[in-house]
């Protein structure tokens, strides 16, 4: 019996790696700095698994931004417009200028675009692939990390992600042909890779074919047939272990036992089921099973007594030998290490295992497996089974009054008190907005400096007085800005947040948060989803204070600021212990409170963000209506406590709304705030389709980018956004948040923004 893993957090326990990256695009420190860093995380990461007894241990699981941008560098996927800069510099300055865009010496690129790895938090950077696309093996990163994990005795698996994954994941920039029939120009380049490696010692190789967790065409079904047959044509020794997760195979079982592989890794969390599936089927003969049993996406301790129940089946089966234990996915959206969680309560801190724990949970589960009787396996299973118990009982993780309040909610609780045409009727009168209102979706930036004086405070070098007085200062000033530049409707910034999700976790009873728990969102950017172990109440207030105090010195209307249920479960770590949805109810109960408190407090506009509704669709298309339903109802159960005269915002950023469209408009909020700008406002034409009847808000421009959007580009938007939505209906607006941006660059283009209103606002007066 064998144990690997999947993949490693690669950011480095401290946040390394952020931090040296940040530095080198400063022109802080030099390449060579960035490399030794790199080297000595990886070095950690190896070390660490080695000593946890990880009997083979991925490598080519680091990454400096991305792993899919890494490989479309490998290929030598280079979109054209990166060619002139790519014969002048560096390759480590071409890879972050396909990461991050390039905006000096004359070069103005825009980065590849990023969007979500699947259901998770992740973002990778989507390859760009023409219809004369090329491949040609372009770099050494896999054959490097080989050798250096060889070179300290590391029992190395390369891990790679698979070819039809990766360009099924990648965008064709042009019609006429689809990424998939490029797999006959990519496989030269990929079997010269697995040559390289096999040249260099490897024996087993992980190939990622995540996309096996979706629906797929019969197409695509048996180019993985012929894909998989050459590769082992080609490679009769080479052992290969196809890893799919996040899902069942479901459909694509018949084809993935039929493939050529040596090993096949099951997610075993997300797919409790397929193991049976998998083990009286036919097909199984000569693989060998990974079995994904401890928790990639979570952070709850493994519980053995279920483990060692697949583990049996499998081993009755199909022997010891060819058993393989493993996480259900890699530990990249897992923290590093419970152990520097100091100030976690020592009862919630026996129920977890980040990805550090979850090595040495795989090695006691084979040696569980493998010497049942031995003392240290009963010892491992008592403690295990005690951990277990005391959660399931403890008094932490249920409060009467929360479940109470979920089985009294009656049909009213889900739906605002007048239909949107009175209420938009009652909202416009009240409020006496202009045409076209102009607004933010939250943020403003948030400079070194605001996080340097949560910091401090955090530190205690600063009072908390102290603290609120600096973030009274920001506040007052963003909301004077904004009023002097002429938006209509203000925010106060939320320059006390640390995140959006993070901080309301911080303030909710049936939370913990970490001190160290960073996981890796894109690039340099992390966040610290916090920990929901039980009954999710609301014991204090928790934006009132703040935007009392920014309407109180505000001339206009300044809109509250929320963050909803589903993006709030979606972004942090949930329990295991009862449905999802249950969950979501619990939180929108409590952000309903806080909706409630911020009206009586006398804001009039109140935006409860859900970014997250889309990203948290099921992979499988036959499970999407059941999630939507109870999403959509939390969103409702969240935002429907409030009087018609109350505008209800929301905003969502990164999605193709046509497929889930009717579901958007059930949420009924009064107005909505998309990401737009980057599809042009193509994505309206689902609105104007369904004939949507809310009021919304397309962003104009890309906060991505510190790009400054001219005038007359914002013009043309909203003149394009008005063939699709009536006039009456728009709002102009960024994208999303404004956090990470620079003030300079925020400044400008917002004062081109509200100009653009101005021009549009006369246009339509003089056509009347
Ligand atoms: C909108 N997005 C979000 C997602 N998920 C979330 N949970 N939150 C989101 O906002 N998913 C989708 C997208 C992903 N986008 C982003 C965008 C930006 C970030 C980001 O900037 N992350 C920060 C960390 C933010 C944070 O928690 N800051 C804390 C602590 C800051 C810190 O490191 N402090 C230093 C001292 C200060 C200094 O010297 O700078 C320290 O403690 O050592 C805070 O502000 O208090 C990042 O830096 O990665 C993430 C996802
Ligand atoms: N209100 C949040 C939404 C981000 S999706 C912000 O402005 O950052
Ligand atoms: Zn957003």
């Amino acid at each position: 019996m064998q144990t690997h893993n999947l993949g490693y957090p690669r950011i480095g326990s401290q946040r390394e790696l952020k931090k040296a990256e940040e530095l080198f695009w400063a022109g802080k420190i030099s390449e060579q700095d960035l490399e030794d860093v790199s080297l000595q995380i990886k070095i950690s990461n190896w070390e660490t698994q080695k000593h946890a007894g990880i009997d083979w241990i991925p490598v080519n699981d680091f990454s400096l931004y991305d792993q899919v941008l890494d490989l479309s560098v490998l290929v030598g996927a280079v979109p054209e417009r990166f060619k002139k800069l790519a014969a002048q510099k560096s390759s480590n300055e071409l890879y972050f200028a396909m990461a991050r865009g390039y905006q000096k010496e004359g070069f103005d690129l825009k980065p590849l675009e990023m969007t979500k790895w699947f259901d998770t938090n992740y973002h990778y950077l989507v390859p760009e692939f023409t219809k004369s696309q090329t491949f040609s093996l372009s770099g050494d990163k896999p054959f490097r990390e080989f050798e250096e994990a060889q070179k300290l005795g590391i029992q190395a698996k390369p891990v790679l992600l698979g070819p039809i994954s990766y360009l099924l994941l990648g965008k064709e920039k042009e019609e006429g042909f689809s990424s998939i029939d490029l797999l006959d120009k990519l496989l030269p380049t990929y079997t010269a890779i697995l040559k390289k490696l096999q040249d260099l010692g490897a024996t087993w190789i992980q190939i990622d074919e995540p996309c096996l967790a979706l629906d797929l065409t019969a197409e695509v079904k048996v180019k993985y047939q012929e894909v998989y047959q050459r590769l082992h044509t080609a490679f009769p020794e080479l052992k290969i272990i196809l890893a799919n997760y996040f899902d069942c195979y479901g459909d694509n079982l018949d084809i993935a036992l039929s493939l050529p592989v040596d090993a096949l890794h099951l997610d075993l969390v997300r797919c409790p089921s397929q193991l049976d599936d998998i083990l009286a089927h036919p097909a199984l003969a000569h693989q060998a099973l990974s079995l994904g049993l401890v928790d990639g996406r979570n952070i709850w301790k493994n519980n053995y007594e279920n483990s060692l129940t697949y583990i049996r089946k499998a081993i009755e089966k199909l022997g010891k030998e060819k058993v393989w234990l493993a996480p259900s996915c890699s530990l990249l959206h897992t923290p590093y290490d419970l152990d520097l969680e100091i100030q976690l309560d020592p009862e919630l801190k026996d129920w977890l295992s980040f990805g550090k724990q979850k090595l040495d949970e795989l090695q006691e589960l084979k040696e569980i497996a493998i010497l049942p009787d031995a003392e240290h396996s009963l010892e491992y299973l008592k403690q295990n089974e005690q951990s277990i118990a005391k959660k399931a009982l403890s008094k932490k993780v249920h409060n009467k009054e929360v479940k109470n309040a979920l089985i009294s909610l009656k049909a009213s609780d889900f739906k605002r008190k007048a239909e949107f045409t009175s209420r938009q009727k009652i909202q416009k009168e009240k409020l006496q907005l202009p045409l076209f209102p102009t607004t933010t979706i939250g943020s403003f930036p948030q400079t070194k400096e605001v996080r340097l004086l949560r910091s401090k405070l955090k530190k205690g070098e600063l009072s908390q007085e102290q603290y609120d007085a600096e973030i009274e200062k920001a506040t007052t000033e963003v909301i004077h800005w904004q009023e002097e530049i002429g938006l209509d409707v203000l925010v106060h910034g939320e320059f006390e947040r640390n995140d959006m999700v993070e901080y309301f976790g911080e303030l909710l009873d049936g939370f913990a948060f970490t001190q160290h728990g960073w996981v890796q969102s894109y690039g340099s950017r992390c966040v610290k989803p916090p920990i929901i172990f039980g009954d999710v109440s609301r014991p204090v207030d928790m934006t009132v204070k703040w935007s009392v105090f920014a309407q109180k010195i505000a001339k206009r209307q300044v809109k509250g600021m929320l963050t909803g249920p589903v993006t709030i479960l979606q972004w942090s770590f949930v329990r295991d212990d009862q449905p999802r949805s249950t969950t979501a109810f619990q939180i929108a109960l409590a952000i309903r409170e806080e909706v409630l408190a911020l009206e009586k407090a006398g804001i009039q506009i109140i935006q409860i963000d859900e970014p997250a509704i889309r990203e948290g669709l099921p992979l499988r298309k036959k499970d999407w209506d059941n999630y939507l339903t109870w999403a959509i109802e939390a969103f409702r159960l969240s935002s429907s406590g409030v009087e018609d005269q109350t505008q209800v915002h929301t905003h969502m950023c990164y999605s193709e709304f046509n497929d889930i469209i009717s579901h958007i408009a059930n949420m009924d909020a009064d107005v909505i705030t998309i990401e737009t700008s980057r599809s042009e406002m193509e994505l309206l034409g689902a609105f104007k389709d369904f004939r949507y009847p809310n009021e919304i808000g397309p962003g104009v421009y890309d906060i991505h980018s510190p790009r400054v959007p001219k005038k007359e580009e914002i013009i043309d938007l909203i003149q394009k956004a008005m063939t699709y939505l009536p006039e009456d209906n728009i709002w102009i607006n960024p994208d999303c948040g404004l956090k990470t941006r620079q003030w300079e660059e925020t400044k400008a283009a917002l004062i081109n923004m509200v100009e653009a209103a101005k021009v549009l606002r006369s246009q339509v007066l003089d056509t009347a």
